[in-house]
C-alpha cells in the first residue's frame, strides 16, 4: 500500500434556483472519468480536459443514467476509505471547492431518505460491519472528536464546556495534535448521529454569533477506531487503530472574487491562510514526486493550522481522497477552473500509509521513555529534591481543597516552573531544540558513554514536556468505562446547554437555520448571497402557534419557517397588560400563540416584570424586529 497516490474525484452539481433564474449555461461536461470546462467567453477553443478517478456527473436527476446519487459517492470514495480503516490504515476525506458547489452537501448531506453525505453513511456503515463481527476474540471501539478551524483558531465542537480556542501543539512521539479536544466514546450510530448534529448546531451556532456562516470555516470531524485482538494461545492483545479524518474546508473563493472590503477581506486573508497553505502544500508535496531531490521539509505544513494538523494525511501516514465540489454556472467559470487545477495539483501526490498495528502499546512504552528521560533530566539538575518536597507539601492542601493535580504538575507548580494551562495563543507551536529560548537555564543531556548533549532543553521546557507527556499517559490508560462515563457527562452538559439558549435547527429547503436565545422569536437572515436576503427565516420559540387563517392550532415550536406574513410576540404594554405586537410587515397570515399559552404567559407576566425587549438584555438582535 505504500506510496499511494492520493484519489481525486470532483462532482458537479444541480443549478441552484439563482442560476436557473439567471438561465444560467452549464460550462462542465463530463464522459467517464474526464471533465471538460468549457469557457463562456470562447465556447469554441477555451474547453479544458481533466482526468481524475472519478468525475460525478450530479447536475441533472437520478433519472439521467449517469448521474452520480449520495449511495454512489459513498460506495466509490467512503466505501473504500473506510476499508482501509479496518486494514489500520489512517484515511482522510476532504472536499473542496467554492462556496455553495456542493462540499457539505457531499460530506454531510441532508437528512432525508437517500440525501446523506459521506459521514453519515460512513458511521453506518463503520457500525454495520462491527454489528456483523462473531469473532469473540475481536473487540471494537470508537470515539469522535469534531472541530472548526475559523481564523487559524480551533473550536471543540462537541465540548460546550470548551468556549474559547484550543491549542495546537507539537509533542516529539506523536505530533501536532489539539490538546484537550474532546474524544467521545460511542457505541452505535445512533450516538455518533447525535455527536453530528450536535456539532453542526455549535458550528452553526458559534458562526451566526460572529455574523459569519459557516462556509468560512473548515470543519475536521475525527473518528479513532480501535480493532482490539486476543491471542488465546498467549493471552496478549494486539491493536490496530485507525483515525479517520472527515474535513469540510472552507470556500474556496479567492478574496478578490467574493467582493469582500476592509474586515471581511482581512478575515477572509486570515480564513484562507489555511487553504492558501494547503494550496502550497499540495504544490510542494507534488513537485516532490516530480523532482525526487526536493526534500520534504520544503513542504510548509507549519504555515497553517489546518496543515499542520493533516500533516500525516497530506503526503504522510494515510490513504487520503479528495472530492472537489464544482458549479455548473457560466458565471463561476473562473472560480471552477480554480478548483480543477486544484484538484489536477493534488493527483501528484503519494502517500506512505502504514497499518498502524499495535501503536498503543509502542506508544505508551515511547512515552513512558520520554517521562524517564525528562525525569533524569530535571534530576540531573538537582530539581527531583524539589519535586518530592513540594509534592509532600502540596498534596494534602490542594487534596482538601478538592483540586487534582498530577505530583509532577504540583511539584512543578511549587517551583514556579510549571506551565500555564491554555494560556498561549492558538497556533502551531516551535517545540524544537532551535525554537526554545536562548537566555533560559539550558539542561544539556548527556548521551550514553558521556556523549555529548544531543538537544539543549530549557527547564521550562522540560517541565512542560513532561506534564504534557504524563498528560497523554494518563488518557491512553483511560479505560473504555471511564471514556464512556466522560462522554456521557459531557453530553448532559450540551443538552443543557442547547436548551437554555432554545437552539434549533432545522434544515429547510438546504438552508441551515439557528437560533432563539432564551427562546424569544427572531428573525435570523443566515443566507450570506444577496439575491436571497429577502428569504428571512423565522425562529417561532416553544409553545403551540396558531396560523390565523387556516384557524387552526399548528406545533411550530423550534422550527424554522419562510413564508410567514406577519408575526405578533405577546409582550406587557404600559399599564401592565398583555398585548400582542406585529413584528414583520403584515399582510395577509398572521402567526400568533394560541389561547391557552397566552393566558399562561399573561399569568406569568403578572407575576414577574418583563422587559419590551424581544431579545436578551444588553443583546442586539442579529436582524432587528
Ligand atoms: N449534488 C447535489 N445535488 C443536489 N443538491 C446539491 C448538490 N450539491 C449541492 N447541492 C445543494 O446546493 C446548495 C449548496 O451546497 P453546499 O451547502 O453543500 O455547498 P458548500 O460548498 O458546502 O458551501 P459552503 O462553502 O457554504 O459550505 C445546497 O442547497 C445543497 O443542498
Amino acid at each position: 500500500m505504500a506510496g499511494a497516490s492520493v484519489k481525486v474525484a470532483v462532482r458537479v452539481r444541480p443549478f441552484n434556483s439563482r442560476e436557473t433564474g439567471r438561465n444560467a449555461k452549464c460550462v462542465i461536461q463530463m464522459q467517464g472519468n474526464t471533465t471538460c470546462i468549457s469557457n463562456p467567453k470562447q465556447p469554441k477553443d477555451g474547453a479544458k480536459n481533466f482526468t481524475f478517478d472519478y468525475s460525478y456527473w450530479s447536475h441533472t436527476t437520478v433519472e439521467d443514467p449517469s448521474f452520480a446519487c449520495q449511495k454512489q459517492v459513498y460506495k466509490d470514495i467512503g466505501e473504500e476509505m473506510l476499508l482501509h480503516s479496518f486494514e489500520g490504515y489512517n484515511v482522510c476525506i476532504f472536499a473542496y471547492g467554492q462556496t455553495g458547489a456542493g462540499k457539505s452537501y457531499t460530506m454531510m448531506g441532508k437528512q432525508e431518505p437517500g440525501q446523506e453525505g459521506i459521514i453519515p453513511q460512513l458511521c453506518e456503515d463503520l457500525f454495520q460491519r462491527t454489528g456483523e463481527n462473531t469473532d469473540p476474540d475481536l473487540t471494537y471501539s470508537v470515539e469522535v472528536s469534531y472541530m472548526e478551524i475559523y481564523c487559524e483558531r480551533v473550536r471543540d465542537l462537541l465540548n460546550p464546556k470548551s468556549q474559547g480556542t484550543l491549542r495546537v501543539r507539537e509533542h516529539p512521539i506523536l505530533g501536532p495534535y489539539v490538546e484537550d479536544l474532546s474524544k467521545l466514546a460511542v457505541t452505535g450510530f445512533s450516538d455518533i448521529r447525535d455527536l453530528m448534529d450536535a456539532g453542526n448546531k455549535a458550528r452553526t451556532v458559534a458562526a451566526t454569533n460572529m455574523n459569519e456562516t459557516s462556509s468560512r470555516s473548515h470543519a475536521v470531524f475525527t473518528i479513532v477506531f480501535t480493532q482490539k485482538r486476543r491471542d488465546q494461545m498467549t493471552s496478549l492483545d494486539t491493536e490496530k487503530v485507525s483515525k479517520i479524518s472527515l474535513v469540510d474546508l472552507a470556500g474556496s473563493e479567492r478574496a478578490d472574487s467574493s467582493g469582500a472590503k476592509g474586515t471581511r477581506l482581512k478575515e477572509g486573508a486570515n480564513i484562507n491562510k489555511s487553504l492558501t497553505t494547503l494550496g502550497k502544500v499540495i504544490s510542494a508535496l507534488a513537485e516532490m514526486q516530480s523532482n525526487k531531490k526536493r526534500k520534504s521539509d520544503f513542504i510548509p505544513y507549519r504555515d497553517s493550522v489546518l496543515t499542520w494538523l493533516l500533516k500525516e494525511n497530506l503526503g504522510g501516514n494515510s490513504r487520503t481522497a479528495m472530492i472537489a465540489a464544482l458549479s455548473p454556472a457560466d458565471i463561476n467559470y473562473e472560480e471552477t477552473l480554480s478548483t480543477l487545477r486544484y484538484a489536477d495539483r493534488a493527483k501528484q501526490i503519494r502517500c506512505n500509509a502504514v497499518i498502524n498495528e499495535d501503536p498503543n502499546a509502542k506508544l505508551i512504552r515511547e512515552l513512558k521513555d520520554e517521562v524517564e528521560r525528562l525525569r533524569n533530566l530535571l534530576f540531573s539538575q538537582g530539581l527531583q529534591e524539589l519535586l518530592d518536597n513540594a509534592v509532600n507539601n502540596n498534596n494534602g492542601v490542594l487534596a482538601a481543597a478538592g483540586v487534582s493535580a498530577s505530583p509532577l504538575q504540583l511539584a512543578l507548580t511549587a517551583n514556579g516552573i510549571a506551565p500555564e494551562n491554555g494560556s498561549a495563543p492558538p497556533g502551531p507551536e516551535p517545540e524544537s531544540a532551535a525554537d526554545a529560548p536562548a537566555d533560559s537555564d539550558q539542561l544539556m543531556e548527556n548521551g550514553e558513554d558521556g556523549e555529548e548533549a544531543t538537544e539543549p532543553i530549557s527547564k521550562e521546557e522540560a517541565a512542560e514536556r513532561l506534564m504534557e507527556t504524563e498528560k497523554i499517559i494518563a488518557e491512553l490508560n483511560e479505560t473504555w468505562e471511564e471514556k464512556l462515563r466522560k462522554t456521557e457527562s459531557i453530553r448532559l452538559e450540551r443538552e443543557s446547554l442547547l436548551a437554555e439558549m432554545g437552539v434549533s435547527i432545522k434544515e429547510d429547503g438546504g438552508t441551515l437555520g439557528v437560533f432563539s436565545p432564551k427562546g424569544t422569536p427572531h428573525l435570523v437572515n443566515l443566507n450570506e448571497d444577496p439575491l436571497m436576503s429577502e428569504c428571512l427565516l423565522y425562529y417561532i420559540k416553544e409553545g403551540f402557534t396558531r396560523v390565523g387563517q387556516q384557524d387552526v392550532d399548528i406545533k411550530l415550536s423550534g422550527h424554522f419557517i419562510k413564508e410567514i406574513h406577519c408575526v405578533f410576540v405577546s409582550e406587557t404594554n404600559e399599564q401592565g397588560e398583555a398585548a400582542w405586537r406585529s413584528v414583520s410587515g403584515c399582510h395577509v397570515g398572521a402567526v400568533g400563540r394560541s389561547r391557552d399559552v397566552r393566558q399562561r404567559e399573561g399569568d406569568l407576566r403578572r407575576r414577574r416584570p418583563q422587559t419590551r425587549s424581544p431579545h436578551r438584555d444588553g443583546e442586539e438582535p442579529r436582524v432587528p424586529l
